[in-house]
């Protein structure tokens, strides 16, 4: 596998082939992902929860994000590296832009940040400075205090509305990727279908390009795990036999399947 970049990703969008992200948070997980043939790693916020043991994303830092990343991509050289920004890391496009920064220079290829139509004026001056975009709708877990909780997003079809409506203007306002999280398969299916950019899911059903899972989660090694986890150590007795399977299970559509997957 040749490096892969944001064009590699768009090849695979318009040829109709799915593709994996996955998390990773060491040089150690890195490793192996890209053994595995896996695309791209999600340096994801996740972190504050799996491995530091808090019960939401809220406490990460900026420093927290740029650590990981540098382990990250001191043990890898193909997958595309996206970090995730940090809350409140990102309020305003000045904020935003210095952290980017800082996130790029420790290895990250892409950051992502979560929101909808308030955050166009900030991706625009992040793609404008050349620091490509991830955007994150549906279920953000950064704003678990608001949703009251990790719940299913756009049930109702106003909400819906409004995140088909984000999605087209954060790809209008440069975004190059989208994560679309906890929302029913159809909202999921018609968004992936309108977007030109590649939409990844995570508990969004099977029809998106891509799909994400915490690293953690997928090895069986978190104490709660959603719906949209499969476990891919059962049955298997390596860790990279797990991680090659969850590669071949994404590329030929067998995961998620309709137990993993929320409908409207
Ligand atoms: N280990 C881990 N895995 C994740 O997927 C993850 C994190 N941490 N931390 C950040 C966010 C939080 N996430 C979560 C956490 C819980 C649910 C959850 O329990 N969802 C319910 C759905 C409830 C409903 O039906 O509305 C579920 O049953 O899956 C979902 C996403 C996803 N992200
Ligand atoms: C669950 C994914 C999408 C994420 O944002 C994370 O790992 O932080
Ligand atoms: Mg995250």
């Amino acid at each position: 596998m040749r490096a892969v970049t944001i064009n590699t990703l768009q090849a695979h969008k318009a040829a109709g082939d799915k593709f994996a992200v996955i998390t990773s948070y060491d040089a150690c997980f890195a490793h192996l992902v890209e053994e595995a043939g896996i695309e791209v790693i999600l340096v994801g916020d996740s972190l504050g929860m799996v491995l530091q043991g808090h019960n939401s994303t809220l406490p990460v830092t900026v420093s927290d994000m740029a650590y990981h990343t540098a382990n990250v991509a001191r043990g890898c050289s193909k997958p595309l590296i996206v970090t995730d920004m940090p809350f409140g890391s990102y309020s305003s496009s000045e904020l935003a832009l210095a952290n980017a920064v800082a996130l790029m220079q420790a290895g990250a290829h892409m950051v992502k940040v979560e929101g909808g139509a308030w955050l166009l004026s900030t991706i625009k001056a992040l793609t404008e400075r050349s620091i490509p975009v991830c955007g994150h709708l549906g279920l953000t877990p950064q704003s678990v205090n608001s949703l009251g909780g990790y719940k299913v997003q756009g049930r109702d079809p106003k909400q819906a509305q409004t995140i088909i409506d984000d999605a087209k203007q954060l790809e209008q306002a440069g975004a190059s990727l989208l994560v679309l999280e906890c929302v029913p398969a159809d909202l999921a299916k018609k968004i992936s279908q309108a977007l030109s950019i590649p939409v990844i899911g995570i508990g969004a059903g099977a029809d998106t390009d891509a799909q994400v899972l915490v690293i953690h989660d997928m090895l069986g090694l978190s104490s709660h795990t959603p719906k949209f986890v499969r476990n891919f150590m059962a049955g298997n007795n390596s860790i990279q036999q797990a991680l090659s399977d969850y590669h071949a299970a994404v590329k030929s559509g067998e995961f998620p399947s309709a137990e993993h997957t929320f409908s409207g």
